[in-house]
């Protein structure tokens, strides 16, 4: 099975009715490739989701940024998943980076997550990356392993996971990786997926890379031939910009 490109946009804690209303009405104008070459996701902030979900062009997707960990109940301030499949909002993105470290969340939080949102029917972008120390010290690919192993051992079903390599150096610095860089984690990744999972899986995951990407930089990372799309935070925001990085794949091939 191919794989077909994958553009997602992470607004992260951004944005004001106004301001959201702007983007979508851009994200609208745009003219891009059709939904058969790319596949486009905009993930606003929960309060946002359901406006969003009526204004935003139909052949656009939508992805919550969290969920709860399993079914909703006495859990103050949180999501379910059962919540996001009643609005309609088919994805989701769990284990950025953000909450990784700032929330504390492990990696068996992470993959009880991923689990449980898959179970309920979601498409989840889980996303693995290791910080500047860890890369430093040579130990990118144990953590990245750690984090996927972690997801891969609750689960059973690849079908509606896609997998997010945003090295946490990267994100919001301006320091893109490289696109051999984001080459061979991502062909490591696969690797993996290979070894541990089997070849089919391996074949099918899209491993997306996030950090820093915009329309300068994407062509040459979308170029590597395991690198099967991006999760975009800041440029994402500026949605003018945004046509230039869903537009990559068109001139060459949808599907690696
Ligand atoms: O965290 C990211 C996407 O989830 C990347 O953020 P930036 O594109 O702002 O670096």
């Amino acid at each position: 099975m191919g794989r077909k490109f994958f553009v997602g946009g992470n607004w992260k804690c951004n944005g004001t009715i106004e301001e959201v209303k702007k983007i979508v009405t851009t994200l609208n104008e745009a003219e891009v490739p059709s939904e058969d070459v790319v596949e486009v996701v905009v993930s606003p902030p929960y309060v946002f989701l359901s406006m969003v979900k009526s204004l935003l062009r139909n052949d656009f997707s939508i992805a919550a940024q969290n969920c709860w960990v399993r079914k909703g109940g006495a859990f103050t301030g949180e999501v379910s998943a059962e919540m996001l499949v009643n609005l309609g909002i088919p994805w989701v993105i769990l284990g950025h980076s953000e909450r990784r470290l700032l929330l504390n969340e492990s990696n068996e939080i992470v993959g009880d997550k991923t689990a449980y949102a898959l179970s309920q029917g979601l498409n989840v972008i889980a996303c693995v990356g290791e910080t500047f120390e860890q890369r430093e010290s040579g130990s990118t690919l144990a953590v990245v392993a750690a984090q996927t192993k972690a997801i891969a051992e609750r689960l059973s079903i690849w079908s509606n996971i896609v997998l997010a390599y945003e090295p946490v150096w990267a994100i919001g610095t301006g320091k893109v990786a490289t696109p051999s860089q984001a080459q061979d984690v991502h062909s490591e990744l696969r690797k993996w997926l290979h070894d541990n999972i089997g070849a089919e899986v391996a074949a099918s995951t899209r491993i997306i890379y996030g950090g820093s990407v915009n329309g300068a930089n994407c062509k040459e990372l979308a170029a590597q031939p395991d690198v099967d799309g991006f999760l975009v935070g800041g440029a994402s925001l500026k949605p003018v910009k945004v046509p230039a990085i869903i537009d990559y794949p068109a001139p060459i091939s949808s599907v690696k």
